[in-house]
């Protein structure tokens, strides 16, 4: 029997996941991740501990079945996108990651919007700026941080930072390399125009290769650190969302994809015909190659739910917390905006923050939690009809994440038995949605 190893560096936690050829899951682990949070609207991590925590999830698995390791032929990655990591000449990490869900950069999107000029941005990248993309950032340290700049080696996205730990290996992939908004969509590389005009160094941008790439063997040390042989092979792998889509099946016109993690996003399979989105919509490359897709992502999905669970209802589970919601779809009037972080799609507003509307005597904990979940509903169900108006054909979804475990979970039919896979027809959103 032959294995590989899955690795999903995701905000809330790294996960690793042992699949047989057959696409069996025989093993999974799953290790917590520290966000830091210094100001409103900021959002940091640190890239040793996701080094250090993919170590110790990928040693547990090895070390539930030690004579395993010998038969695990490669792994791969799939990561949050957009996160800038600056390493410096030794390829030490300069600063703390800077996330997706940090919108501190608005007035770095306005700079670029004039400089490059907005249309002539979305010609190159498919793209406008908004705050959570990698450049903005880069133009943020570059103002802010000027020492830490002028040291700046590379840049790397933070998957691509745990590869080049495993393997000794620097590269990014289109995948994430779109998520960065310096990536020239028609050339497959790095936009001369963007960086110049910018003032980025062309040279801190990593090499590209594709998500199938074979990038190298394992480091020694990350092979002694964790039990795995160190003839194990790491390949190149790709965004969060680019893989979600692969392994969902979203991989042609009408399908489409719901992922809840921290975040919360719905895109939607675009093959090679039309690439053209408009406003807070994404269009990045897909993991098949050739192929792209359109997305909005809610900054606080999952995240809202965290946020609720850990303030108000710290001594219970996510299943108990929701299996004790005796509110009625619509919570008794009770509103709830998921606006934590700022919001990206639709409202691309760095200032917006959340907030409960129409709180009553009446209300109780399950009333807020109701109003919580049905908050981030209709936040992607705003995504949604964004991307119907755009003239995407969505007939079907797919759901991944730790969110759908228990916000669909309870609520939707189950197809798959794969308790974090479900897989439920569009009319059924549209029921829940005339029964709020
Ligand atoms: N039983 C559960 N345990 C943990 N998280 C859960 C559970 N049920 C739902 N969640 C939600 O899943 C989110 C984490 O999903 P996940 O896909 O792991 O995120 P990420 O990829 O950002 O690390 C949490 O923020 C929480 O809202
Ligand atoms: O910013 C985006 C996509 O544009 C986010 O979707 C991140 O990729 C984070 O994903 P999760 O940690 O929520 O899975």
């Amino acid at each position: 029997m032959s294995y590989v190893l899955g690795i999903d560096l995701g905000t809330s936690a790294v996960k690793v996941m042992l699949v047989g050829k057959d696409g069996t899951v025989h093993d999974e682990a799953s290790k917590p991740l520290t966000l830091i949070q210094p100001q409103s609207g900021y959002s940091e991590q640190n890239p040793e501990e996701w080094y250090s925590q993919t170590v110790e999830a990928v040693k547990e698995i090895i070390t539930r079945a030690p004579a395993r390791s010998q038969d695990i032929e490669g792994l791969s990655f799939s990561g949050q996108m957009h996160g800038l990591v600056l390493l410096d000449e030794n390829n030490d990490v300069l600063r703390p990651a800077i996330l997706w869900n940090d919108t501190r950069t608005s007035k770095q999107c306005e700079h670029i919007h004039r400089i490059i000029g907005k249309e002539h941005l979305r010609e190159l990248t498919g793209n406008e700026a908004l705050e959570g993309f990698t450049l903005p950032k880069l133009l943020w340290v570059k103002e802010h941080e000027p020492d830490i700049f002028v040291e700046t080696s590379y840049f790397l996205l933070p998957k691509d930072y745990v590869r080049l730990r495993i393997t000794g290996k620097l590269h990014s992939e289109y995948s994430d390399a779109a998520g960065t908004i310096m990536l020239n969509k028609e050339k497959n590389e790095w936009s001369e125009e963007i960086l110049h005009r910018l003032g980025i160094p062309a040279a801190i941008c990593p090499p590209l290769v594709h998500s199938h790439a074979f990038v190298g063997e394992i480091q020694p040390s990350f092979a002694q650190a964790t039990g795995l042989n160190e003839q194990t092979g790491a390949f190149a792998g790709g965004a969060d969302n680019a893989c979600g889509a692969i392994g969902s099946g979203v991989l042609s016109a009408g399908k489409s994809l719901c992922s809840i993690g921290t975040s919360g996003v719905l895109l939607s399979y675009q093959g090679e015909g039309k690439r053209e989105v408009s406003g807070p919509l994404h269009l990045f490359h897909h993991g098949k190659a050739g192929a792209y897709y359109t997305m909005g992502v809610t900054l606080s999905a999952g995240q809202s739910l965290h946020w609720f669970k850990e303030q108000f209802a710290p001594d219970v589970d996510f299943e108990t917390l929701l299996s004790n919601m005796s509110a009625k779809p619509g919570a008794s009037g009770l509103l709830f905006t998921p606006y934590l972080s700022g919001e990206r799609t639709p409202h691309s507003d760095a200032m917006i923050r959340g907030s409960f509307i129409g709180l009553d005597a009446r209300h109780t904990r399950g009333h807020l939690t109701r109003a919580v979940i049905e908050g981030i509903t209709f936040s992607l169900n705003e995504t949604l009809q964004l991307l119907r108006d755009a003239g995407q054909e969505v007939d079907e979804i797919i759901s991944i994440g730790g969110g759908p475990k228990v916000m669909l979970g309870y609520r939707f039919r189950r197809i798959s038995s794969e308790p974090t896979f479900l897989h439920w027809k569009m009319n059924r959103v549209q029921v829940w949605e005339q029964r709020c």
